[in-house]
């Protein structure tokens, strides 16, 4: 089975319950200089599904991420997470992070194996002296993100995709059954992309609910069970085939489509990568923000005065 067919089949999708996965009613968020950031937002993500949150830059997919760990009040709203409230979830150690790279002070001077074991932390006393069990929750996590050899290295001496894996790793150990993602995949490379949705696939399989925040918009028809468009507040959610539309995307993107098909050898060198682009794979669109390495696209047709040296 290919990583596409994988990440497709979830024999293991929850129906839809109550009180079950993550479930955001008319959350409102507004920053203490007034601006709202969040307004009425409102979705529900079962357990045992991967739910992507895309929207442009500063649509508020981090500030719901810290309404969601209770970094920020909601002023209006409520959120329940596993049927509890979020300071319940806390509580119990249900909720791990994995913050964007530039959230992160990578001069602090501390090794990969500490930061792992910081998952750790909410099960400890205040001594924080770990034991076995916590030495061994770290080597597994260390290993599950393929990163055991580097356990003694400093933070700051990995390379971008590496430290997304440590601090994936540190989810792991600390069993957070939901578990949240802000743009794993900035700044890795195509390999490094495909271990980490094995990984949310595998960790799907084993009944958790994880919400990727991401601006890599070809992937999200490959692993992600739900989409949430957001635009300061949700424009739609549910399930990524109906949800992650081309009107959707046009309504939370701004409208700027071109359309290219797959196959030929280089990227078209005219598209703008900041434009969305709309690849037709014969059975639905599938859509790119970017250039991708491994999306190799072209016009679907040529433009009319390109010197293009079609085949
Ligand atoms: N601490 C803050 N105080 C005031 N306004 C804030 C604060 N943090 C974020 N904002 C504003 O709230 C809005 C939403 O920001 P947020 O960081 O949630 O967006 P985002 O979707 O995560 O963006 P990006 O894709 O760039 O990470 C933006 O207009 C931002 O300027």
């Amino acid at each position: 089975m290919n990583l596409q067919e994988m990440a497709r089949a979830n024999p293991k999708a929850a129906p839809e319950e109550e009180g079950s996965g993550i479930r955001v009613s008319g959350a409102t968020v507004t920053y203490r200089n007034g601006h709202r950031a969040l307004r009425d937002a409102s979705f529900k993500i079962p357990t045992g599904t991967i739910a992507a949150l895309v929207g442009v830059n500063g649509s508020g997919k981090s500030t719901l991420f810290k309404a969601i760990m209770g970094f920020v009040r909601l002023a209006k709203g409520d959120i329940s997470i596993l049927g509890m409230t979020v300071p319940q979830a806390l509580r119990q150690n249900l909720v791990a992070y994995v913050p964007q790279a530039e959230e992160v002070d990578w001069n602090f001077p501390v090794l990969v194996e500490d930061v792992v074991m910081m998952g750790r932390y909410g099960r400890m006393n205040m001594l924080r002296i770990p034991k076995k069990a916590d030495h061994n929750a770290v080597e597994t996590a260390l290993a599950r993100v393929g990163m055991s050899e580097f356990r003694k290295r400093q933070i700051g001496e990995l390379s971008g995709g590496q430290k997304k894996r440590v601090f994936l790793a540190r989810a792991l150990a600390q069993d957070g059954r939901v578990i949240l993602l802000d743009e794993p995949f900035t700044g890795v490379d195509v390999k490094t992309e495909d271990a980490i949705i094995r990984l949310l696939v595998a960790l799907r399989e084993e009944g958790r609910v994880m919400l990727v925040s991401t601006h890599n918009l070809g992937s999200v028809p490959e692993f992600c069970d739900r989409a949430i468009l957001l635009k300061n507040t949700v424009l739609a959610y549910g399930p990524t085939e109906t949800t992650f539309t081309r009107e959707n995307l046009e309504l939370a993107f701004g409208g700027v489509l071109r359309h290219f098909v797959l196959g030929g050898e280089n990227l078209h060198d005219d598209a703008d990568p900041r434009q969305l682009s709309v690849i037709s794979d014969d059975e639905r669109p599938l859509v790119m923000y970017g250039a991708r390495d491994r999306m190799v696209a072209q016009p679907a047709k040529p433009e009319p005065d390109s010197e293009a040296d079609s085949e």
